[in-house]
């Protein structure tokens, strides 16, 4: 049987090509971007991540225990590097926690517990892995660019790093695992929490560069 992961192929890679040629990742990668749309993403972002790790326990709850624990571990990956990109720029907790989140970042992840809610753990898995792969995927092409801005680099190193390239290939291993799991109407439920979250991920750049607001 086909890897699953191998049918999203052509998905994640069409994601990418679009998130490279946004403009917040295009002044991010130059160095033009304002320092403050930037702090706005690392704010809304820092709402998306909160969700995230809450829902990789969640989730892990439904997994076979190996699987599960390394879900959960994994749902802390990204917290060191971006505590200390809130230092950098002065970002804290009480910043943090009163803006309020944005339209974008909001349906990002109410359809990551819809998925949950209403499909279960395989598709569950399956939205999550977007997540892990397309800044993955981004992160290797831009890196090697170097942005002028340290902190910009920075934002991108963190995603070229071993332990984050780890990642995503362990999300992909669980995710493989859930498709054999389910049957054929499992995948394609899993297909589409997928792509759903593909399109979320496109967004999340527009909403940034706009700092998107509830109108
Ligand atoms: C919205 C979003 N997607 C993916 C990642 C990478 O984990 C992130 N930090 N934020």
């Amino acid at each position: 049987m086909t890897v699953f992961t191998t049918t999203l192929t052509a998905t994640i890679n069409q994601t990418t090509e679009t998130s490279a040629r946004a403009p917040f990742i295009q002044q991010l990668s130059s160095g033009d971007l304002p320092l403050a749309t930037f702090r706005y993403y690392l704010i809304q972002d820092n709402h998306y991540l909160t969700a995230f790790n809450r829902l990789h326990q969640e989730i892990a709850t439904y997994l076979p225990a190996n699987e599960g624990a390394i879900l959960s571990h994994l749902g802390e990956g990204e917290d060191a590097a971006r505590q200390r990109m809130h230092r950098e720029i002065g970002l804290g907790m009480q910043e943090l926690q009163e803006t309020p989140i944005a339209p974008n970042a909001y349906s990002y992840i109410t359809h990551m517990y819809y998925q949950l809610d209403r499909y279960g753990a395989a598709a569950a898995t399956a939205g999550l892995l977007p997540c892990y792969w397309l800044y993955s995927e981004l992160a290797q092409r831009l890196a090697v660019k170097h942005s002028p801005v340290h902190l910009y680099q920075e934002f991108f190193d963190s995603y070229t790093a071993a332990d984050f390239t780890t990642s995503t290939e362990q999300m992909k291993a669980i995710v493989n695992q859930q498709a054999a799991s389910v049957d054929e109407l499992g995948r394609q439920q899993m297909t589409r929490a997928f792509q759903i979250s593909c399109y979320y991920e496109e967004q999340f750049w527009q909403m940034a560069f706009d700092q998107q607001e509830w109108q």
